[in-house]
């Protein structure tokens, strides 16, 4: 079995993070196409070495500094680990019924088969890092990105260049064949469908560096900023708004000397989504949204929200989009209202008038992220709002000032609307919309008040419904 040729042995013993960005920097440069196997194992031993076993003693070395080791990672393991790989796939596929050498449907169901198969048969498969070659060949655990991702490992193994890792912001899938459209999944609307550098862009924006709920290995995290650096100077992460977005965050934490804000990164990703994807991505606005959150800016925030609540109601909501749907749980029953709370209590804001509480755009961008999720509700064959939302509505709407209340026009009320462009389509054809009556009417919980405030924004975007 060919392991590595002295191309990839050269950079072994891993000792620090330069050595690991070294051998990236290798297999992402090379005329042939990088070894996802490798790579995963590699990132994943150190993960699981800085995360999960933190074996590791604080190394105190002479000047007293509590200098943590960077795990060593030795070529045997990790050639011994990808021999495991190659064999069991090798041994699996009998590669003889499958004479064309493009990937059959057939041929992706049965790889898919031996990866599946040889998973444990019951483990939370929500758990951290559970996403690498690593995991699967010393745990047999995989999450549903390292299913994917083991079974396009695989078809490298096996010298197929047509299949490859499609990936939407909730799911994970493989497309194979002449223009890459077949494939199980065509629910998901604007995949990322990836090149072999993107699927190594992949397994490093997939890096976890967390050890717990509340703290973050320092190494994990640098050494991810540093190969997410690395792959957006090559390029490959311009059709990538996920890895831009997590690349913004990283910088917020820990900027690096040299290089562009997070807020560039954020709006790099905005624009890759627009440009590539339809603008049909949310979480490149909601990363952006989080971040002006973070740091206060509250008006930048509700217009982010509201950007992402614009395309998240293009969509129905099903079962599949639960981490979206946790996304904007927490938007608006948790970030707002603590939002909401802040402001009313800055009595200088109050008597100047400057707070967001006054300000019709930020009302308006309010307006426009519960349009949206109503919006997304309807139609839709699972329910979003229940009273939690009704009640959070209520109080964030009661936070806003009475004076801008009134210059964003609600139907109804008749008083003109204010200049800000979401009232322009008020004028447009009145459509009251019957179905969303219905789905009012079975919300019987609703407090009488909440269901007047939620009418009345419902009726607002019925009005407003093209
Ligand atoms: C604004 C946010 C809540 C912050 N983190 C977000 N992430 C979104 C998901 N993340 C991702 N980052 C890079 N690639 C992928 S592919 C994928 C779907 C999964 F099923 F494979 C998820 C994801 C990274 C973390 S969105």
């Amino acid at each position: 079995m060919a392991g590595f040729r002295e191309r990839e042995k050269q950079y072994f013993p891993l000792q620090k993070i330069q050595d690991v960005v070294d051998l990236f920097k290798d297999q992402l440069t090379t005329p042939d196409e990088p070894n996802l196997a490798l790579l995963s194992i590699v990132l994943g031993l150190i993960e699981n070495t800085l995360t999960v076993n933190r074996a590791l003693p604080n190394h105190i070395d002479s000047s007293q500094s509590l200098e943590p080791i960077f795990p060593v990672v030795e070529l045997s393991i990790v050639e011994a680990l990808y021999t495991k790989f190659v064999t069991q796939i090798k041994r699996s596929v009998d590669l003889t019924k499958f004479p064309d050498g493009n990937a059959t449907r057939e041929l992706v169901k049965f790889v898919s088969d031996v990866v599946w198969s040889s998973l444990m048969r019951s483990y939370y498969k929500d758990k951290a890092h559970l996403q690498s070659l690593y995991s699967y060949l010393t745990g047999n655990k995989l999450d549903c990105f390292g299913v994917a991702f083991a079974v396009v490992a695989a078809f490298q193994v096996l010298e197929y260049k047509d299949v490859h890792l499609a990936l939407s912001e909730d799911h994970a899938w493989v497309v194979f064949g002449e223009d890459l459209k077949d494939s199980a999944e065509v629910t998901w609307h604007e995949p990322v469908i990836c090149t072999r550098q993107m699927e190594v862009a992949s397994i490093v924006s997939g890096i976890n560096p967390s050890i717990n709920a509340t703290t973050d290995s320092v190494e994990m995290a640098s050494l991810q900023q540093d190969l997410l650096w690395l792959l957006h100077d090559l390029g490959h992460l311009e059709k990538y708004p996920m890895a831009l977005g997590n690349l913004g965050d990283l910088e917020e934490i820990s900027p690096t000397p040299g290089r562009p804000p997070p807020l560039d990164l954020f709006e790099e990703s905005i624009e890759a989504n627009k440009k590539y994807y339809n603008n049909r991505h949310v979480y490149p606005y909601t990363y952006l949204g989080a971040y002006q959150y973070r740091n206060m800016n509250y008006k930048e925030a509700l217009q982010a929200w509201a950007d992402a609540a614009s395309v998240v109601k293009t969509y129905n909501y099903n079962r599949q989009d639960e981490e979206i749907y946790k996304e904007f749980l927490e938007i608006a029953n948790d970030l707002i209202p603590q939002m909401m709370k802040s402001v009313a209590s800055d009595n200088a804001a109050r008597i100047h008038h400057t707070s967001i509480l006054y300000n019709p755009d930020c009302y308006s961008n309010f307006l426009r992220f519960y349009d949206g999720i109503c919006e997304w509700e309807e139609d839709s064959p699972n329910p979003v709002l229940h009273i939690t939302w009704a009640n959070q509505l209520a109080f964030s709407l009661s936070k806003f000032d009475c004076s801008v209340r009134k210059l964003i026009a609600l139907p109804g009320t008749g008083e003109s609307s204010s200049s800000s462009e979401e009232d322009s389509e008020e004028d447009e054809e009145d459509e009251v919309n019957h179905n969303k009556d219905n789905k009012k009417d079975d919300k019987e919980n609703i407090t009488q008040t909440d269901d007047n405030k939620i009418e009345k924004v419902v009726k607002a975007r019925g009005r407003r419904r093209k």
